[in-house]
């Protein structure tokens, strides 16, 4: 992160929610200094001015970049408000879903805009995030708005906009399915009458040591799969449920996907 550029001139934050709150405590973290951000939000949570982050007042006159983290529904509200404070030398960065560059080109036209897409994992530094950037978008913006989500986690770049969506329903909304997969997961060991504590602690683990095997041993996760699962065991009695062609995971995963894909599509119209 260009903290001497960002410190002397600023950034403005619009929307310190679950995700912009996530990126202002990554970026403090990385040293960012609290008065060179300003917050936009009609409800900041309180620790933001605690940490000496200015919340009122007019903000930067001339700010390096401005992080739009608001709700894609806001965007139509929040655009027009700040679309004077476009520039070619100030970044335009956006974690809203669907919402798409040819949006953010109306309001702040020449400006260079880069949508990012990142996860809530980000809340303990391990998101992952995927960029894009407009035709205006330079190698500079590209590297100040990567260096900005790597604040919270890893950042992959995109090769065209229309992945975006894809992305959104993978990694963006992947953690809520995750999350499920662990409360369904203690549930079904509750129905085979563990206590719901032993099975929400069991289920969880589980989850997270084979996130972590999974990332550590950088292999195809079908070996890991294959790894656990002895001939005629307690695993192939499960899988052959969960890996059934017409009604296991498979499917249901595909649909999942797809739906959340239409939905990004949608609210970028
Ligand atoms: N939560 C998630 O898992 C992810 C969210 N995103 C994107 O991040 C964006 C924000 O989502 P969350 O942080 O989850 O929502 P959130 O509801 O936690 O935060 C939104 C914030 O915007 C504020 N806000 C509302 N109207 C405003 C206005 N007119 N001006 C300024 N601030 C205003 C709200 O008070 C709130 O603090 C969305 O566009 C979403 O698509 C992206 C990736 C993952
Ligand atoms: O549900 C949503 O629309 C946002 C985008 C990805 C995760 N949460």
């Amino acid at each position: 992160m260009d903290l001497a550029h960002l410190n002397d001139r600023g950034l403005v934050l619009v929307g310190c929610g679950r995700m912009g709150g996530a990126l202002l405590q990554g970026w403090l973290a990385r040293g960012l200094a609290p008065k060179a951000v300003h917050v936009i939000d009609p409800k900041v949570p309180g620790w933001v001015a605690e940490r000496g982050v200015s919340v009122e007042g007019p903000g930067p006159a001339d700010p390096a970049v401005i992080v739009l983290a608001v709700k894609p529904q806001m965007m139509g509200d929040v655009l027009p408000s700040l679309s004077r404070s476009g520039g070619a030398d100030r970044l335009v960065l956006s974690v809203a879903a669907g919402v798409t560059l040819a949006a953010y080109g109306r309001a702040f036209p020449g400006a260079p805009v880069v949508r990012a897409m990142p996860n809530t994992p980000a809340a303990i530094g391990q998101g992952i995030t995927a960029i894009v950037g407009n035709d205006q978008a330079g190698a500079a913006a590209l590297d100040m708005a990567e260096s900005l989500m790597a604040a919270v986690g890893r950042v992959v770049r995109l090769t065209d906009e229309s992945q975006m969506d894809a992305v959104t329903a993978v990694s963006g909304s992947g953690p809520a399915y995750v999350f499920h997969l662990i409360e369904t997961l203690a549930a079904a060991g509750e129905a085979e009458g563990l206590p719901a504590d032993l099975a929400l602690d069991l289920a969880r683990a589980t989850v997270a040591g084979a996130g972590a095997l999974a990332m550590h041993e950088d292999e195809d996760p079908a070996k890991l799969r294959e790894a656990v699962t002895s001939p005629a065991g307690t695993t192939a009695a499960g899988l052959a449920h969960l890996m059934d062609p017409e009604t296991g995971l498979a499917p249901l995963m595909r649909r999942t996907v797809a739906a959340a894909a239409a939905r990004g599509r949608e609210l970028g119209k």
